[in-house]
């Protein structure tokens, strides 16, 4: 080969060299070239109502971190599963509104493959400690609901306290992008109408096996402090509380309950088993069955008569939140959400420090009924009416039960949704079951996406640059030959 050849057949291996380059990167870069969604619902059945999850995620990327959001819900109707004790069937057909939209928002080609799970928590765990037969009746008609819909159905059933409170950790900390950092985790408080759970990674021993929960999540290893108090939401807890005060009230005067935790003005007469209707309260056999429920609105003593819902003096660990429970001392930040958002965002308490919290606290709880009512014409009264009650309640759950203190208070916060998902255990739940969250690192892409859009530029441009010098090259070359022929 002529030595005037050898620039020429360098340029272009290291063209061919380039080109191969570019495809091998943009291959391993781009491997799903378009997205498919794939899809599941999860029912999260709660002692108050019963929602709807519908989540989406790539098809392809699964298994990375932050992918699966929430898509959509729907609130179903009426009452949790758990009130259709007498009227079973009742549960199943509940739930069609909802199901049917999902068929809806979902396309149809994904329907077989779409997995639904329905997680029931404390309103069924009381029923089922009440009356088994009716909890598992009320199941079966849920399940046979389920299956009644074209999707891949998976299962009916009540989750653990330690289940809720972990798979809600998981929801928080796998949308906060957390879980392949080596940066800290988000606690996850979670308040419902019968049970509360607090999740966190803490910095002592656990000591007592039933609270601690090991995760192995992308590589890295999580020991989890969990507890569900069950009898201890906002609901069974107002139960408990007036439960307390009617005991110690009604033999003296049994006509009216003088309650601190509602607004001065409020007047609604009840009847004793209203109170005293669930597991978490005793029964009591009072002649007087009715009885008048009368706010008085101090916020003092709304928080003392709360205090002795918390037994806190018993404990054989090292320390306890209430109720002979082991707890180590909060550590970190954390996400309250669900109940402890719906009311201090209504409250609007959610960034306040713990005294501006309390002072605000007590001048709403003081705000006659009247004027509370005239504030917010269109609030259904019945949850108007215990928000009171209901923040005094979330205050010294947190601080004299969990134990945070002023220092710590600007830890919490207050959150309904991260991105379009809602705080909860149902995202949780189902990345669990569908192994979403793999125990080591998956794959990461080559490079960023930004750098290999300027790398894949640059290379592009270098190889035009290699094109335009071996065509002058050639032109000079031939001119020479020309040349030297002539
Ligand atoms: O808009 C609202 N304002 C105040 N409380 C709400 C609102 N929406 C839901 N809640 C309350 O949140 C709680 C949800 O509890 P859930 O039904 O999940 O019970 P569970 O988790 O104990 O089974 C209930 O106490 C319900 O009344
Ligand atoms: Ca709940």
């Amino acid at each position: 080969m002529e030595r005037r050849y050898m620039p020429v057949v360098i340029f272009l291996a290291a063209i061919t060299v380039g080109i191969i380059i570019m495809v091998v990167i943009s291959v391993v870069q781009n491997k799903p070239l378009y997205q498919k969604y794939k899809y599941g619902i999860v029912l999260d059945a709660g002692s108050s109502h019963t929602s709807v999850f519908i989540y989406e995620w790539p098809a392809e990327k699964e298994n990375n971190t932050g992918m699966v959001q929430q898509k959509h819900t729907c609130n179903v109707k009426g009452k949790g599963i758990s009130s259709y004790s007498a009227n079973p069937q009742g549960a199943g057909a509940s739930l069609q509104e909802c199901m049917n939209e999902a068929k809806q928002k979902i396309p149809a080609h994904r329907h077989p493959e779409t997995p639904v799970y329905l997680g029931a928590t404390a309103g069924m765990r009381l029923l089922r400690m009440e009356n088994e037969e009716a909890s598992k009746k009320v199941l079966d008609s849920v399940a046979l609901s389920l299956k009644s819909y074209p999707f891949s159905y998976q299962g009916a059933r009540i989750i653990s306290g330690q289940e809720e409170g972990a798979f809600g950790w998981i929801t928080v900390n796998y949308l906060s992008e957390n879980l392949r950092k080596p940066t800290g985790t988000l606690g996850a408080l979670d308040l419902g109408g019968a049970s509360t759970q607090i999740t966190f990674v803490p910095q002592q021993k656990i000591e007592s096996s039933d609270n601690s929960i090991d995760f192995r999540l992308y590589g890295n290893n999580y020991h989890l402090y969990t507890h569900s108090f069950l009898c201890y939401g906002k609901d069974q807890a107002l139960k408990l509380s007036m439960g307390k005060k009617l005991e110690s009230t009604l033999k003296t005067d049994p006509i009216e309950l003088r309650d601190p935790c509602f607004h001065p003005g409020y007047k609604v007469p009840r009847t004793v088993p209203d109170v005293f209707n669930t597991p978490c309260t005793k029964e009591l056999k009072l002649a007087n069955e009715n009885f008048l429920h009368v706010g008085l609105g101090n916020w003092s003593q709304c928080q003392q008569s709360i205090r002795k819902v918390f037994n806190t003096s018993i404990c054989s660990y090292s320390k306890c939140s209430f109720n002979g429970v082991f707890q180590p001392s909060v550590y970190g930040d954390f996400g309250a959400f669900s109940a402890f958002f719906f009311v201090m965002d209504f409250l609007n308490l959610t960034s306040d420090s713990l005294a501006t919290t309390k002072e605000k606290l007590a001048a709403y709880c003081s705000t006659p009924w009247e004027k509370i009512v005239g504030n917010h014409p269109k609030i259904d009264q019945k949850y108007l009416s215990e928000y009171c009650f209901s923040a005094t309640y979330i205050l010294t759950l947190l601080e004299d039960g969990y134990k945070f203190t002023s220092n710590n208070w600007k830890d919490i916060r207050f959150i309904k949704k991260i991105g379009d998902s809602d705080a909860g255990w149902t995202l949780g739940y189902m990345l669990n079951l569908t192994n979403m969250i793999p125990a080591e690192a998956p794959d990461m892409p080559l490079m960023p996406y930004g750098g290999y859009v300027t790398f894949m530029f640059f290379f592009a441009l270098l190889i035009l640059v290699l094109l335009l010098l071996v065509y002058l090259y050639f032109r000079r070359s031939t001119r020479t030959a020309q040349k030297d022929i002539i």
